[in-house]
């Protein structure tokens, strides 16, 4: 049997992050791009330079690259995308903002299928059109197409070409839309507002010591900023460790907790661990202090418990093969418990609590 191997977004062999950054001509998209160049480590492609470069270069569609852009009308997509493949393929990053690009359908498809590669979000630079020529008027970089008759085009082509692929993107639910009409640095609050949110990645944390764990681990859960791991839950013997997330270390865990660990654990609100002992069918929680677990409740229905979720001072606690869950309320005084049945011919393979479970 092959190995399944995930081609998208593969450029080279490389594995890539491409951000389409779109918004009318003079909205900042290249102001807003230098500024995450600095911050996030992308690499900045603007179709509108590469072209720009091109006709430079002398190449032998410059002097047509050099008359569309004076009409203010959009390159063959194939000149383009090439460009911005030999760019990317050039550079030794893999993440790229792809800026002024694509401005048609046509260039959104050729892109697609000469690259395969699917944007993860489009920056869309949303601003009013008297603003945009205000400011491409004072741009003052000797662009050829910064005249008002050439912006005049460009904003046709941009209403009629541009605005659709942002809202195919829309649909697909990629596109992140900026108020681009507020201060250079505001614009920028909100850019970074989303970069922060939407590139977090997992992050290595000092590994386990090798040989503190000989078996698979059968429960991790957070409690007070810790992650207390155990890998057996029954009477045998059993191992255990505790990671401090802010210390960044593990350590072994008390031997209190550890020996009494004997069913399925859940912490409530990260506050306090209850589990279940599973031959007896007791409710415990673990007390600190002491380094010793308190019965809460006992029942014949909690024996044999398999796993269990806590939220909003009750205990879910899936039981009989998954056929029953056992709802504990161990906020009540006594506790109260009752059964929930999953639909007839269905069994429960994991249990979650959802915030909204209320005590109402
Ligand atoms: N938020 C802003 N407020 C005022 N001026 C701005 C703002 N952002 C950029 N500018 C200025 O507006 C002009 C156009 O900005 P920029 O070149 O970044 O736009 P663009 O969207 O990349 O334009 P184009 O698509 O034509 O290349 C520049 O002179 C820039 O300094
Ligand atoms: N995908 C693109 C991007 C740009 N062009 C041409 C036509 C534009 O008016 C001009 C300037 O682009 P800008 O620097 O404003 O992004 O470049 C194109 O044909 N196709």
């Amino acid at each position: 049997m092959g190995t399944a191997v995930d081609t998208q977004n593969m450029e080279n062999g490389r594995k890539v992050t491409v951000i389409f950054v779109l918004g009318g001509p003079g909205s900042g998209k290249g102001t807003q791009c230098a500024n995450i160049v600095q911050n996030f480590g992308f690499t900045h492609l603007s179709a509108g330079d590469l072209l720009r470069a091109e006709i430079k270069s002398g190449s032998e569609n410059g002097t047509m690259i050099q008359s569309m852009i004076k009409e203010g009308k959009i390159v063959p997509s194939e000149v383009t995308v090439k460009l911005l493949q030999l760019a990317m393929q050039e550079s030794g990053n893999d993440k790229f903002l792809i800026d002024g690009f694509p401005r048609n359908e046509e260039n959104r498809e050729t892109f697609e299928s000469v690259t395969g590669i699917e944007p993860e979000f489009v920056l869309f630079f949303d601003c009013p059109e008297e603003e945009m020529e205000k400011r491409l008027l004072t741009r003052n970089q000797g662009r050829e197409d910064d005249n008002l008759e050439t912006i005049k085009k460009r904003f046709k082509v941009y209403m009629e070409s541009s605005l659709p692929v942002v809202a195919y993107y829309s649909l697909k639910d990629k596109v992140r839309k900026i108020d681009a009409a507020k201060q250079a640095e505001a614009v920028f609050e909100d850019v970074k507002a989303i970069f922060n949110s939407t590139t977090e990645e997992w992050e290595k944390v000092s590994s386990l010591r090798v040989g503190r764990f000989s078996r698979e681990t059968t429960d991790a859960i957070g409690w007070h900023g810790r992650l207390c791991m155990v890998n057996v839950k029954g009477d045998t013997a059993k191992q255990g460790a505790i990671y401090s997330a802010e210390q960044d270390l593990w350590g072994d865990m008390k031997e209190g907790m550890l020996s009494g660990w004997r069913g399925p654990a859940a912490a409530m609100d990260e506050e306090m661990i209850y589990l279940v002992d599973e031959s007896k069918g007791v409710v415990r929680k673990y007390n600190e202090e002491t380094d010793g677990w308190v019965d809460v409740v006992e029942s014949d229905r909690l024996r044999g418990a398999q796993q269990m979720a806590a939220r909003g001072g009750r205990l879910c606690v899936v039981c009989k093969d998954g056929s029953e869950i056992v709802v504990v309320d161990v906020m009540a005084s006594p506790p109260q418990m009752w059964v929930v049945e999953p639909p007839q011919g269905f069994n429960v393979a994991a249990v979650h609590v959802l915030p909204r479970m209320s005590r109402t």
